[in-house]
């Protein structure tokens, strides 16, 4: 063993806790990195604790309750309520309707919003991808240069009785031509209280230890949202877990995490807005023949008629979206 690893071992041997990094030094100069098989997703930062690490490991998901005030929540709906009057434009952004009223001639404007996706270009409610306190955590998972890639603000509507409020289980990174998945994360906070009725996140705990699996439109009789992909097969006895949330409460996960979330059956529009980040370090991938080829089609050629132009790659798609909110924009 090299002098360099010896040293490492004893750096190691030290440390009163597990660590996933550990950057050893000698006269101020790296030599080495050391990243035991114990605790491969989250760094060791002084925030998380070490349960908190373990935790995130074995279940691909950390709930931190009360993590965004109320002040703030209460001012992105009010950013939301401007986009839904109309009284905004949004460079950018995409405002999808459920696809159960997408065809109705007669909605009244405020309610027939599901969800707002890439409102990078809206300076209030990109806030809340910029909070600090949110950035501490993510940067557990991301390292210290972090993109926000991909923002959604979800309005789920009361289910019309098709069921098409209901998100099928899905894992994130199938949208995403980006790796590695470990240095990805998606921060969700609720904006009110979620729970069964209203149709709060499903998830399938340590499902984020598989690989990516293939997704397509589930076989639902009512009818799909544009773009809702479900993994085609995941183990029906897996266990589930309901994830029931207050107001400012905030779920941060691994993008292999099989989730989706229930229809609303309440009478009320379940609000939440997310953020997903990944590291600046981060690299494109080419999904040509893989299991994400059918979404890259998808988002491309939604692209060229949004933007109006005909050769847009699903890299192009995402390198124009991220936007780097702590360290440097070294490659995404
Ligand atoms: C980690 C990430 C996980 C995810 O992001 S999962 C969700 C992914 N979803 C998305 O990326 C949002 C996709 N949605 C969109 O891009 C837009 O909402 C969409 C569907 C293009 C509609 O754009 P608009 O500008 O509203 O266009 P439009 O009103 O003229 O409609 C164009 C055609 O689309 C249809 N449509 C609208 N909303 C839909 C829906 N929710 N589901 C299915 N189809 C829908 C609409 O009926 C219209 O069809 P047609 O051309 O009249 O036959
Ligand atoms: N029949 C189904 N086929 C495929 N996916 C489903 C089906 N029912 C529910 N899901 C998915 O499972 C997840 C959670 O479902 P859950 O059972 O919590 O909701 P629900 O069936 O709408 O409501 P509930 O069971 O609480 O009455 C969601 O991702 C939902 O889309
Ligand atoms: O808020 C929800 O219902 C889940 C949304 C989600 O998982 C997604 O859009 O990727
Ligand atoms: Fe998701
Ligand atoms: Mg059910």
């Amino acid at each position: 063993m090299s002098r360099a690893a010896d040293r490492l071992k004893v750096v190691v041997n030290h440390l009163d806790r597990p660590s996933s990094f550990v950057q050893a030094s000698t006269s101020g100069q790296n030599v080495a990195y050391y990243q035991p098989q114990a605790l491969r997703y989250s760094f060791d930062n002084d925030l998380l604790s070490t349960e908190q690490r373990i935790s995130y490991e074995e279940d691909g998901f950390l709930l931190i309750k009360g993590l965004v005030s109320g002040e703030d929540i209460d001012r992105f709906r009010a950013a939301f309520e401007r986009i839904c009057r109309r009284e905004v434009q949004v460079p950018g952004l995409v405002v999808m309707r459920d696809v159960s009223i997408a065809k109705s001639e007669f909605v009244p404007d405020q309610k027939a919003i599901s969800k707002l996706q890439d409102f990078q270009e809206e300076p209030e409610l990109f806030r809340y991808c910029s909070l600090p306190q949110i950035l501490n955590y993510v940067e557990c998972f991301t390292g210290p240069n972090i993109m926000a890639m991909h923002t959604m603000l979800i309005n789920k509507p009361p289910d019309t009785g098709n069921k098409t409020s209901r998100h099928p289980m899905h894992q994130d990174l199938h949208y995403f031509p980006f790796r590695p998945a470990d240095r990805i994360v998606c921060s969700w906070t609720a904006m009110e209280k979620v729970n069964r009725q209203n149709g709060c996140l499903v998830v399938l705990p340590g499902s984020h230890h598989g690989t990516l699996k293939e997704h397509d439109y589930p076989e639902w009789e009512g009818g799909v949202n544009k773009m809702y992909h479900g993994v085609r097969d995941h183990d029906p006895n897996h266990p589930r877990v309901h994830l029931e949330m207050e107001k400012g409460d905030t779920v941060f996960f691994h993008p292999l995490l099989i989730h989706g979330s229930g229809k609303n059956q309440t009478q009320g529009f379940r609000k939440a807005i997310s953020c997903h980040y990944a590291s600046a370090d981060c690299y494109y991938i080419d999904v040509r023949g893989t299991t994400q080829e059918n979404i890259g089609q998808e988002v491309k050629e939604i692209a060229a008629r949004k933007y109006a132009v005909d050769d847009v790659t699903f890299e192009d798609t995402w390198a124009v979206r991220g936007r780097l909110v702590q360290g440097e924009r070294t490659n995404l």
